[in-house]
């Protein structure tokens, strides 16, 4: 039997772009359908943000404890359970599922429809039994692990994010395909979890980061001994026994790995088959749905938004799409995107933290009439403290001062980045950030003294100093 319901928004997926969406439209007064074909939360929940961080959190811990002696503390190398730590990993899902529940979304209000949503013309979709009709529709179904074509990967049971945190058995040797942010996050993890651990990368490591970040995340990488082999091509992956083996071209010449788990990371693709976008009058683009600055489809009913428009694909995107999404379909403003100041963070130790324009980028955007300056945590007395010496924040302005962007590779780079966020989206000038007093002794005076280290050259100069003496003399 089929049902119909008429309602405001109809959003398909429960993923952190679909929730947030329908969290705030409920609440808002505006009647919601929410579809979800699999598990509530989505990739961020189930096997992308919060596994990987839990998992990376476990592998800090214990590379916490082997660096013990630097403080006079004597302790043994720490005995790793790694399908405990695959439990702690479930165990951190389990406690934050509920705010992603069905429960929860019903309690606000929204109709939940836990089926596969398809549209039957530009107004209407199912899923399951039900036909849904909407004023507006939001198209939140995220993306997939895409499959390089390489030869044979096809024939063997390689693990993508979709499944590596499901799997108990501590790798004897992690082969990771891609050294983007999941390569990295896994490679480290898995590595300071005991697993020998290799990464091949077609071009470098981290690709969207600025070099100088990244070199820092190489130099930790290989410090640890992870192996990484960048401008790698894959050629082949075929089964020996319970193992693979990975023929690659490296440096000219023909290379095989063996390893006991294979990840492949060499991408996204957006889920947009099986939609009806068609039937919708949605177009697609490279590979993903097309959306305007309001992200409106071609179908101006219907937006899209979070990992399956193909843009920058993070859980803090996927919200802050969600409120643009809000302020055009419930109160028809027409707001727009302004990805000016998007930061993001690869989490592994020492974070990688960019926000606006890296330095090439500038170059890109403004030719020479850029300026950069630098600091060190060594110059830090908090990171001496706690014996992290390892780290840079790098920053990028217009000629006149205006910030452009910055860069911090470094013990709590992810939560430093939060003040260059707010500082490039309210443009902000060097002064501001040089001016704020910063608490001593903490991680924080980088960001105080690379704003300082900019005004360097012009208060150390022959200039000042003329006129200093001059302002002395005069009594
Ligand atoms: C390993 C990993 C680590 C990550 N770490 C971070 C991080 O630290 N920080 C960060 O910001 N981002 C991180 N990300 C990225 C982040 O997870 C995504 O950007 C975010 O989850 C995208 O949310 P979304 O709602 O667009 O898509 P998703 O979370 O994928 O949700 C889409 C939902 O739609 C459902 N769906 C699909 N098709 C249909 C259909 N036809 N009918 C009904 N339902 C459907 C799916 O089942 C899914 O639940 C990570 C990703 C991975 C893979
Ligand atoms: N900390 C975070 O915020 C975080 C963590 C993980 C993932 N994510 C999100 O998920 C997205 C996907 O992550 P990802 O790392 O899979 O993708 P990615 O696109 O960022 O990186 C994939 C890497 O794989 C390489 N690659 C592609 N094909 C290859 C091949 N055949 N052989 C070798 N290398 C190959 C690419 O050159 C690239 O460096 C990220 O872009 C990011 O938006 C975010």
């Amino acid at each position: 039997m089929t049902s119909h319901i008429d309602t405001d928004i109809c959003i398909i997926g429960g993923g952190s772009a679909g929730l947030s969406v329908a969290a705030g439209a409920v609440q808002m007064g505006a009647r919601v359908v929410l579809v979800e074909k699999g598990r509530m939360g989505g990739d961020c929940l189930n096997t992308g943000c919060v596994p990987s961080k839990a998992l990376l959190a476990a592998a800090h811990h214990a590379h916490a404890i082997t660096r013990s002696p630097e403080f006079g503390l004597h302790t043994s190398p720490p005995d790793i359970d790694f399908a405990a730590v695959m439990a702690h990993v479930r165990d951190v899902i389990a406690g934050i599922a509920p705010h992603d529940s069905v429960e929860r979304f019903e309690r606000l209000g929204c109709t939940v429809i836990n089926d596969q949503a398809r549209f039957t013309g530009p107004k209407t979709l199912v899923a399951g039994g039900t036909t849904v009709r909407a004023k507006r529709f939001v198209i939140a179904t995220g993306s997939h692990a895409a499959i390089p074509p390489i030869p044979g990967l096809l024939d063997v049971p390689f693990l993508t994010n979709e499944t590596i945190f499901d799997n108990n058995t501590r790798p004897r040797h992690l082969i990771i395909v891609g050294g983007g942010p999941i390569g990295i996050e896994m490679a480290q993890a898995h590595k300071r979890l005991g697993a020998r651990v290799t990464v091949t990368e077609q071009g470098r490591i981290l690709p969207k980061d600025d070099p100088e970040l990244v070199a820092i995340a190489r130099q930790t990488l290989e410090n640890e001994g992870v192996s990484l082999y960048e401008n790698a091509m894959a050629k082949q992956v075929v089964r020996h026994g319970t193992d693979y083996r990975l023929t690659m071209m490296h440096k000219g010449a023909e290379l095989t790995l063996e390893g006991s788990h294979l990840l492949i990371a060499t991408g996204r693709h957006a889920n947009i088959e099986d939609l009806g976008l068609d039937e919708a009058g949605v177009a697609c683009r490279n590979g993903a749905i097309q959306v305007d600055a309001r992200l409106r489809t071609s179908n101006k009913r219907i937006f899209a938004i979070g990992d399956v428009t193909g843009g920058l694909q993070f859980t803090h995107m996927a919200s802050y799409d969600a409120g643009i999404v809000i302020r055009n379909a419930l109160f028809r403003l027409p707001a727009k995107v302004n990805y000016r100041a998007v930061p993001w963070v690869t989490y592994m130790d020492p974070e990688i933290a960019q926000v606006g324009l890296n330095e090439d980028a500038a170059r890109k955007a403004h030719g020479n009439c850029i300026r950069t300056a630098s600091w060190h945590y060594a110059d830090n007395d908090r990171a001496r403290t706690e014996r992290r010496t390892d780290g840079l924040i790098k920053i990028v302005t217009t000629s006149s001062g205006r910030i452009l962007g910055a860069g911090i590779a470094g013990p709590q780079a992810g939560e430093l980045i939060g003040l260059w966020s707010l500082a490039i989206d309210r443009k902000l000038k060097i002064g501001a950030v040089a001016g704020h007093i910063a608490p001593y002794p903490t991680l924080g005076e980088i960001s105080k003294r690379v704003a300082g280290a900019w005004y360097t050259p012009s208060l150390f100069s022959k200039k000042t100093r003329k006129i200093v003496r001059f302002l002395l003399a005069l009594g």
